[in-house]
């Protein structure tokens, strides 16, 4: 299956059919991967998977993307990839012209550290740190002073609302909290992207409705690139564009033109798309 992009025919601008990158747009990318593919080869029952069938993409500073598709089609192990926690099997990507592939194991690390954020599903805070400690471990890992760690932990824990729970620990406060002091803790050291994988999926409606007001935020205010793994269409409507992956393809991007509501329906009706399209094998 090629992949293609579809557009308001009223709102331009035009995309890079391979990239989904705005044929404009003039500035350089802060992401960019190139033909990457994934394969899982199981030697018990010989099974091969081919997770990622060939990966082009470029993300521009201060995009907020969502990637989705239908289950096993390759967005954790892309986003994992990206994350630094997996190799791909052939290919290459570049954040701000990095060669991530090219580190070693102790350059990656430091790399992951100061330069990206995370954001998992089940939040990934450590229960015998307080809050506060837990937002501050990226710091802290840094050796930064403790003055400025505790300046910048209160002020970045403000910003998301948490500021009056700075003491307690994760086992004592909400689900919508543990995941916005896990924000606070992958944006703490300002990294230059954002890799959030379903983040919504263990909040209720309120608290992700929240959490995704305070993603577009983060994107308009701080300039935070972010990229957002969802199976939920609503999430995926926060963003400025989507990436829809099949069989480990990009079979389209979709970028925001018209209003949430507009780009909602949008997506609802390119999720039918990709999920009524059977390649044969
Ligand atoms: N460690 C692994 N070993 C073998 N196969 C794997 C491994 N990890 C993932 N796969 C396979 O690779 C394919 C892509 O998996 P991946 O988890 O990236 O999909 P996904 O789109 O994130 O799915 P979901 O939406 O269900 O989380 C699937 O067929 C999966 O079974």
């Amino acid at each position: 299956m090629h992949s293609y992009t579809q557009q308001n025919p009223l709102s331009p601008p035009a995309m890079n059919v391979q990239t989904g990158a705005p044929s404009s747009q003039g500035a350089s990318s802060l992401l960019q991967m190139q033909d990457l593919t994934k394969t899982y080869s199981n030697t018990r029952n010989k099974v091969t998977t081919h997770a990622l069938n060939g990966i082009h993409l470029d993300v521009y500073p201060q995009e907020f993307i969502s990637i989705m598709g239908p289950s096993g089609s390759g967005k954790t192990t892309l986003l994992n990839i990206l994350a630094g926690l997996d190799q791909p099997t052939s290919g290459e990507f570049w954040l701000q012209g990095e060669n991530l592939a090219s580190l070693k194991a102790d350059e990656l690390a430091l790399f992951r550290r100061r330069h990206l954020g995370f954001v998992f599903q089940d939040f990934n805070l450590l229960d015998t740190l307080t809050l506060a400690e837990n937002v501050a471990l990226p710091l802290s890992l840094d050796r930064q002073n403790d003055k400025h760690i505790l300046q910048r932990v209160s002020e970045m824990m403000r910003f998301l609302g948490i500021e009056d729970q700075m003491q307690r620990y994760p086992y004592e406060v909400s689900g919508g909290q543990q995941q916005r002091t896990a924000v606070a803790r992958a944006i703490i050291h300002q990294p230059r992207l954002l890799l959030a994988d379903e983040p919504t999926g263990n909040l209720d409606s309120a608290s992700a409705r929240s959490l995704l007001e305070l993603f577009q935020q983060l994107n308009s205010q701080r300039r935070a690139t972010i990229l957002m793994v969802t199976h939920d269409p609503f999430s995926a409507s926060y963003s400025q564009r989507v990436i829809f992956i099949k069989d480990g393809r990009i079979f389209m991007h979709l970028r925001r033109t018209g209003s949430q509501q507009h780009f909602f329906q949008s997506i609802l009706n390119t999720l039918a798309q990709v999920e009524g399209t059977h390649e044969l094998a």
